[in-house]
């Protein structure tokens, strides 16, 4: 229904602005593009899915997201890449693993900070609905 589609609509307008808020943090930067294979030869072979910020803003705009649960599973995905990828006990994999689970923090605090919860609950109707 175009009631739906206007929800849907409004709903990317507003991912679309935390996406880029998250994306402009320079503490997220790790986040903001694939790992590069170059980098790091075996990562493709040890996370089966891969995720980041600039990845999620074409989701966005290829409709993948119905509500706002599914744009934080795909935060939720870049954060556990990051620890499985980065076990390490060294300075380097540890300041991976907090910067991750700081960009997920992020993630769902802004999203509750900035949404209405009966917006939500529309675009999870919709969701089952689909
Ligand atoms: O997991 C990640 C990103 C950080 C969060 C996502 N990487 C895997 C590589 C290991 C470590 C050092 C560099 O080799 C760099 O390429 C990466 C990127 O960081």
């Amino acid at each position: 229904y175009a009631r739906e589609e206007h929800t849907l609509r409004e709903l990317r307008i507003f991912l679309r602005e935390v996406c880029a808020k998250l994306a402009r943090n320079r503490l997220f930067f790790m986040f903001t593009k694939p790992v590069d294979v170059e980098e790091a030869p075996d990562y493709y072979d040890i996370i089966e899915k891969p995720m980041d910020l600039e990845s999620m803003m074409t989701r966005i705009d290829q409709h993948h997201y119905v509500c706002a649960k599914d744009f934080l599973d795909d935060i939720d995905l870049i954060c556990r890449n990051a620890l499985e990828y980065n076990p390490d006990r060294d300075q380097a994999d540890k300041l991976i693993r907090h910067r991750a689970c700081f960009l997920r923090d992020t993630a769902y605090a802004l999203i509750k900070a900035e949404m209405d919860t009966d917006f939500e609950d529309r675009c999870q109707a919709i969701s089952a609905d689909r």
